[in-house]
């Protein structure tokens, strides 16, 4: 899937002065506004992820546009400066403090490029909302499984403790995490989602602690960490048993005294932000491997919480089927009207090993595909194979068969993960690549 990058910015050169500054920006949806204050009305109605602050006459320095900064600080700024005004110790302290990086005119068009991909990649890492903005998402469903788990986070939404959500691959743990920030005093503050497994180990410790000016080459100024983005509101931490030993242990100090040290930095920097962290593995089985401290364990796990497979809750697929009809309306073919009762049967048969990540894929894959009115057991890929219908197809179309369902099945389940499904069949990468185009199915 391509995503849209979209940019801010702000410049009283108008677009044409953006142009000429920065060169084509081709790949980047650009609204350009001409002040502050059309920033903010902007930014009240849509999120970026990425702001250009193209700046001729050092304005950083004033304080309408700090305190502006300092309110979208979600948001990763970019700077370009006369160089002639970096002299200026109240505009080069501004910068410091609030911008992801800078340029000087004339611009390095390749250089700039460069840094907006990458503000762009660490905000898609972060993934991170402002609190304005987040749609008040629900943990939908009925059966008593879901019921339970709704009225647990109830419970501990009001407590300010670690909480540590358990549970398999895509059964809605980080719904579940938002569900609690939303639901707690801190509700206002940002809500900052990292997963652990996906950034870089070498990136790993100074994307969550920041880091000085100095720690290592390229630290050119101080940056705050995405814990201290956390501050006055939640961060969850994903696939927490991913994070390497020596980032548990600050992880843990982090925990026991509310205080973090950057990279490369001596002082203590204090930090309110509830710690809620998901994993999908046996954490008490890491820590008896000593993959896992058991100390950040017992730390974490003041309150645990499961959320259950879907295979649990069955009793909720008609409805979540019925609301993921509903909201991908939009992709469905035209003649498409519903589901069928056997497509609803052979629902309640299957396991879901991807969980409800597994039942959108599925049925996005299904809506669009159907060539019916409604959708069938094979729209889903669901449909029974008798032994009556592998004699008639014969053994190798059978294999066939075979092959293409486990390959569709295993990347419905990872959420067309082609690594982690390549795992999970036993196969290379390039070989999974090689049997989907054998089998037409598109990544
Ligand atoms: N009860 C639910 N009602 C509606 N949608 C749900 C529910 N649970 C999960 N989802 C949706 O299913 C998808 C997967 O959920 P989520 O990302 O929270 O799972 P996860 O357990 O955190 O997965 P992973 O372990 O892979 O990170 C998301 O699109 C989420 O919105």
């Amino acid at each position: 899937m391509v995503s849209v990058k979209r940019l801010l910015c702000i410049t009283n050169e108008g677009n044409s002065g953006v142009r000429a500054a920065c060169g084509d920006l081709r790949g980047w949806d650009v609204c350009t506004v001409d002040s502050i204050h059309a920033a903010r009305k902007v930014l009240a109605q849509q999120h970026y992820a990425v702001g250009l602050l193209l700046d001729a006459g050092g304005s950083l320095e004033q304080d309408d546009t700090e305190r502006f900064l300092q309110q979208h600080h979600h948001v990763r700024w970019i700077g370009v400066f006369n160089a002639d005004l970096l002299h200026r110790p109240q505009l080069r302290q501004a910068i410091a403090t609030h911008l992801f990086d800078f340029h000087t005119r004339p611009v390095d068009t390749v250089r700039l490029h460069h840094s907006l991909g990458h503000a762009h990649g660490m905000a898609m890492l972060a993934r991170t909302t402002p609190p304005h903005l987040r749609s008040a998402r629900h943990i939908d469903g009925e059966s008593a499984a879901i019921r339970r788990l709704r009225a647990h986070i109830d419970k501990i939404a009001a407590v300010d403790a670690p909480v540590l959500i358990g549970g398999e691959s895509g059964s809605g743990k980080e719904l579940a995490a938002q569900e609690i920030h939303a639901q707690s005093p801190r509700a206002r503050g940002p809500f900052i989602a990292i997963n652990c497994g996906a950034i870089p180990p070498g990136l790993i410790h100074s994307e969550l602690f920041g880091y000085e000016r100095g720690a290592f080459t390229g630290a050119g100024k101080d940056k705050a960490g995405l814990i201290e983005a956390a501050s006055g509101g939640s961060i969850f931490l994903d696939e927490i048993g991913d994070l390497p030993l020596d980032l548990q242990a600050s992880l843990l100090r982090f925990l026991q005294e509310r205080t973090i040290y950057r990279v490369g930095g001596t002082r203590t920097v204090a930090v309110d932000a509830r710690v809620i962290a998901a994993t999908h593995v046996d954490l008490p089985k890491a820590v008896a491997e000593g993959r896992f401290r058991e100390d950040l364990y017992y730390r974490l796990s003041v309150f645990p919480i499961r959320v259950p497979p879907l295979r649990e809750r069955k009793d909720d697929l008609p409805m979540l089927t019925e609301i993921i009809f509903n909201k991908y309306a939009d992709e469905k073919s035209p003649q498409l009207k519903g589901i069928s009762k056997q497509a609803l049967r052979a629902m309640a048969q299957h396991d879901w090993p991807g969980n409800i990540r597994e039942l959108i894929n599925r049925m996005r894959r299904a809506m669009v595909l159907a060539e019916h009115r409604l959708i069938m057991p094979e729209d889903l890929e669901l449909a029974p194979k008798d032994d009556a219908i592998i004699l008639r197809d014969g053994l190798d179309n059978s294999r066939g068969s075979a092959e293409r369902t486990a390959i569709w099945n295993s990347l419905a389940k990872c959420g067309n993960n082609i690594s982690q499904a390549a795992r999970d069949l036993g196969v290379s990468r390039m070989t999974l690549y090689r049997l989907m185009a054998k089998h037409s199915i598109a990544p």
